[in-house]
């Protein structure tokens, strides 16, 4: 297999663990470059659990993982920031740094993951900010954005070093309708533009809306169709 076909996601035979207890058992699904895919079930089915396993936040203890070319049951934990480049991560609940500006908290994000060029930030800052389609001002404090802006820029920053994926934890939780249409309306932007999207959600009007891959946690198995 060339390595521009490979999956950006393939789990096989992955048993995964909250502590002792065991959450899900024999998961095998993969994803494929730029795919849409939804992850649904019910409270405690095991959603977050699997999302915390592909950005090496939860030990994979037996089976094999590999995402954006990291294989998970062997990396070292030097690397997984590195991993971590290479995906995208965005919660429900926004944590952006509430005392610095737009632009301060994607600068953060930049100067943390080694840019150091101004003019190069500043670039990169304006190219993720229109992906977003945030029309807003990059000088304002996250108190003075609406909670549907406020997610706009947790993605933008999710999207600073143009990750192979984006894995998102119920980013439309805290949003009305209107607004979680809208913001579904970016992360098709972003993954008609060729990165993989992985959204674990409660909302099924999404899926009915915008149809794509449907993979489901349920009764301790990871059933993907
Ligand atoms: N830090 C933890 N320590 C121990 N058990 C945990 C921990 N986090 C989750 N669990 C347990 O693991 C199981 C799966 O939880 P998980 O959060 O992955 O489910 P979920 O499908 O994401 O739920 P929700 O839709 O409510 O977010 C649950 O039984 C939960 O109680």
């Amino acid at each position: 297999m060339s390595i521009s076909s490979e999956p950006v996601v393939m789990l096989e035979r992955a048993d995964i663990y909250q502590g002792d207890k065991p959450v899900l058992a024999d998961v095998n699904f993969h994803i494929d470059k730029g795919e849409f895919v939804y992850l649904i079930g019910r409270t405690g089915s095991g959603k977050s659990s699997l999302l915390k396993t592909l950005y090496a936040d939860l030990w994979l203890q037996t089976g094999s993982a590999k995402v954006a070319g990291y294989e998970l049951h062997k990396i070292k934990r030097s690397d997984i920031p590195f991993l971590r480049r290479r995906i995208g991560i965005v919660f429900q609940d926004f944590q952006l740094l509430t005392d610095r500006s737009v632009e301060e908290n994607l600068t953060f994000v930049l100067r943390a993951t080694g840019w150091q060029d101004k003019a190069d930030i500043a670039r990169r800052i304006s190219e993720v900010l229109m992906q977003v389609g945030l029309g807003t001002s990059p000088k304002k404090m996250p108190h003075q954005l609406s909670g549907g802006e406020q997610q706009r820029v947790v993605i933008a920053r999710a999207m600073l070093n143009e990750p192979q994926i984006l894995i998102a934890d119920e980013p439309t939780g805290n949003l009305d309708p209107e607004v979680s249409n809208q913001i579904m309306e970016v992360f098709k932007t972003i993954n008609n533009a060729g990165t993989a999207v992985l959204m674990a959600t409660h909302d099924y009007t999404l899926l009915d809306k915008y149809p794509a891959r449907i993979v489901r946690c349920e009764d301790g198995e990871v059933k993907s169709s």
